[in-house]
């Protein structure tokens, strides 16, 4: 409630106002009956109501003009709704700003949370957390917070009152209270436990569907709609049924905490009419008292709602702090020499600063006089461009992307065997790195503890002479462009996922990254070009343009080191080998690490590394390796004789 508390606080007061004028209404009745109608002498708090109506014109006055007891008790009533409104009004905006803030901080909380705890997290059920989770704990903060102090004040308020009224009426009264009271604890109690079962059958039904939904392409091309429906059927039951259990457990408690109700209104009846009969009270104390018990029923029957709130509530706020208990990605060793200050030029984020030949070329983009035209964007998917391109091209950037990898180890969460076993390679500035093995070898795990996705168990990674650990994971990811197996785009126009890379990208660099991944004229055959909007996980682009845009993405932001995780395996050969070269072309041209299964595309990389087991088995040029026997040796046999097989069938 921080930051709340003042809205709350204003809220019960205007709270406190309704009430009040609320327990005027049968007082006004009261008085009117006794005083006005029966010359009775009013007493206790009626008493004051007395006072007010011999101001009003006195006892005989009113007689004549009854309707302005009505008036009055309308008036009072209606000023009792403005407060009512107001209190409704403000526990909404504090409850729906607790409710904004603990989703945003979720959001946050989740988008730091290490790799390790996404690894095994049900999305469904996260997303089942961000949304109805939190929905259940603002409606509690918008509506019950104040109930439980609407039926505290109004309890409060009418115990005295009836008590000055008549004592034994009282005890009559709220004689039935207690044993509600204790059905009622019992009852939350359970709810808790079914309302649990309800929130999580739900999370599972939202997990299964939110999967579905993200493989259907995979469910159509196997037809499993069948199937699938089967395994939505089972969660989907399991809800229905948890619901059920709940809405059974709610229609006892209501049933009978009604029956309670009607009982107290019944013996409270019963025996006041009784007293009123032998003279032990008058007609006008046994109005207030049904009255009162009126008012009073509500907070009684309203502890039901309240309790299921708060039983739901609690395990809401418990799923929700399930996540928020998480511990964020640390940086261990964060210290001075790890958060250099950003230097002059730098966007501050760890992003190295714009070099001078950038800023020269940043400035001329906007043509000033007599300056020089921009250099022609580099062009690999058509070669003779791209060759007068490279000519232009600025002279290589100085490069801050020296790697050094030392005896590392790392063995995954749960895995009894290690992925990578004593892995040690040196990488230059510059220097484009192919890493080839089988499947599960180790590569992408490589990469992974590269981006601290995973701290390592044992070795060491040194950037720039820096051990790994000791740099901050925020200032490493700001200087690392990494394209993944399988690339996100976002449902945003092609300019948008670009600029993603960098968001300040002047429109000439967008390009000529473009150009860079070959997917600058894929771009410009849309109809609207850069303009153009793409579905869900750019859904309406194909596999190998996804991969190229992202390829593009990464390059846009100039990073020192330059990550492509099998990136480019829905590319075509000849593309493949294009965006390679283009890479080692590229003005500033970054430490670029390579994944992938094609040799005759590695054969561009400066080196190869051939992992096995997660063990270094084979290192050298990609000539080298084709010379030696080995793996590597034997993967490019099979793939030169397939693809000349391939070949030889096309010409035949
Ligand atoms: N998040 C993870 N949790 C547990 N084990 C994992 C995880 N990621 C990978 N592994 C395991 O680590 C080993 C290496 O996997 P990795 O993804 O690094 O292989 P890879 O060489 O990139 O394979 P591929 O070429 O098929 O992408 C595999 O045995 C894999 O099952």
């Amino acid at each position: 409630m921080r930051g709340q508390r003042m809205r709350y606080g204003i809220a019960l007061v205007c709270l406190a106002a309704a009430t009040g004028l609320n327990y005027l209404v049968p007082l006004v009745g009261a008085a009117a009956i006794d005083h006005a109608i029966d010359h009775k002498p009013a007493s206790g708090a009626s008493g004051l109501v007395a006072a007010t109506l011999d101001f009003l014109g006195g006892a005989e006055h009113l007689r004549a003009h009854l309707w302005l007891v009505i008036a009055a008790m309308v008036l009072v009533t209606a000023v009792s709704g403005v407060f009512s409104y107001l209190k409704g009004w403000l526990a909404a905006l504090a409850s729906d700003g607790i409710a904004r803030r603990l989703k945003d901080e979720l959001y946050d909380h989740l988008n730091h949370l290490p790799a390790r705890y996404h690894d095994r997290a049900d999305t469904g059920d996260l997303v089942q957390r961000c949304t109805s989770d939190v929905e259940t704990a603002r409606q509690f903060l918008a509506v019950q917070v104040m109930e439980i102090g609407n039926s505290l004040l109004l309890a409060g308020a009418a115990l005295p009152l009836m008590l000055s009224l008549s004592a034994p009426m009282t005890l009559v009264s709220f004689a039935l209270i207690p044993p509600l009271v204790i059905y009622s604890y019992i009852f939350f109690v359970r709810v808790r436990h079914v309302f649990k079962e309800v929130d999580e059958s739900e999370g599972a039904l939202t997990g299964v569907a939110q999967e579905n939904l993200t493989g259907i392409r995979v469910v159509r091309a196997f037809a499993r709609q069948d199937y699938e429906r089967a395994r939505f059927a089972v969660p989907n039951a399991a809800y229905r049924d948890a619901s059920l259990r709940m809405i059974r457990l709610m229609a006892w408690y209501w049933s009978l905490s009604d029956l309670f109700s009607f009982a107290q209104v019944g013996l409270t009846l019963l025996v006041g009419s009784w007293w009123v009969a032998t003279g032990g009270l008058t007609v006008g104390t046994l109005f207030a008292f049904i009255t009162y018990l009126g008012i009073m029923l509500w907070p009684v029957r309203q502890m039901g709602r309240i309790l299921t709130d708060l039983g739901k509530t609690t395990v809401s706020l418990g799923r929700i702090r399930e996540i928020l208990d998480e511990r964020r990605e640390q940086d261990h060793a964060a210290g001075p020499s790890a958060t250099p200050a950003p230097a002059p030029g730098s966007s501050g984020m760890g992003v190295p600063p714009m070099p001078a030949g950038d800023k020269d070329q940043a400035s001329s983009s906007k043509n000033p006089p007599g300056a020089a035209a921009p250099p022609a964007p580099l062009d690999p998917c058509r070669p003779p461009l791209a060759a007068s391109a490279r000519s232009a091209a600025a002279p290589p950037l100085p490069l801050t992307g020296r790697i050094r990898i030392r005896d590392l180890r790392y063995t995954h969460h749960g895995m009894a065997r290690p992925a990578l076993d004593g892995v040690s390679i040196d990488i230059e500035p510059g220097e484009t790195l192919a890493i080839i093995g089988p499947s599960g070898s180790g590569k992408s795990t490589l990469m992974h503890l590269l981006l601290r996705l995973y701290d390592y168990d044992e070795g060491g990674i040194e950037i720039d002479g820096r051990e790994l650990r000791a740099i901050p994971r925020k200032e490493i990811r700001a200087r690392t462009g990494v394209v993944m197996q399988e690339p996100f785009l976002y449902a945003r126009s092609l300019r948008e996922n670009l600029r993603l890379g960098r968001g300040d990208a002047p429109e000439h660099e967008i390009e000529e990254a473009a150009r860079a991944a070959c997917i600058h004229e894929s771009i410009t055959n849309f109809e609207k070009g850069y303009d153009t909007l793409i579905g869900e996980r750019g859904i309406t682009l194909s596999g190998g343009q996804r991969q190229r845009m992202a390829i593009a993405r990464a390059i846009l932001k100039r990073p020192p080191i330059l990550i492509l995780d099998d990136a480019l395996s829905a590319v075509d050969g000849e593309t493949e080998a294009l965006i390679i070269d283009a890479l080692r072309q590229r003005r500033g041209r970054s430490t670029t690490l390579v994944i992938a299964h094609r040799l005759s595309t590695l054969a561009h990389a400066d080196r190869v590394i051939v992992l096995d087991h997660g063990r270094v088995i084979q290192r050298g040029t990609h000539a080298d390796l084709a010379a030696r026997d080995g793996l590597y040796r034997r993967l490019w046999q099979i793939q030169t004789a397939i693809e000349e097989e391939f070949r030889a069938g096309a010409a035949g």
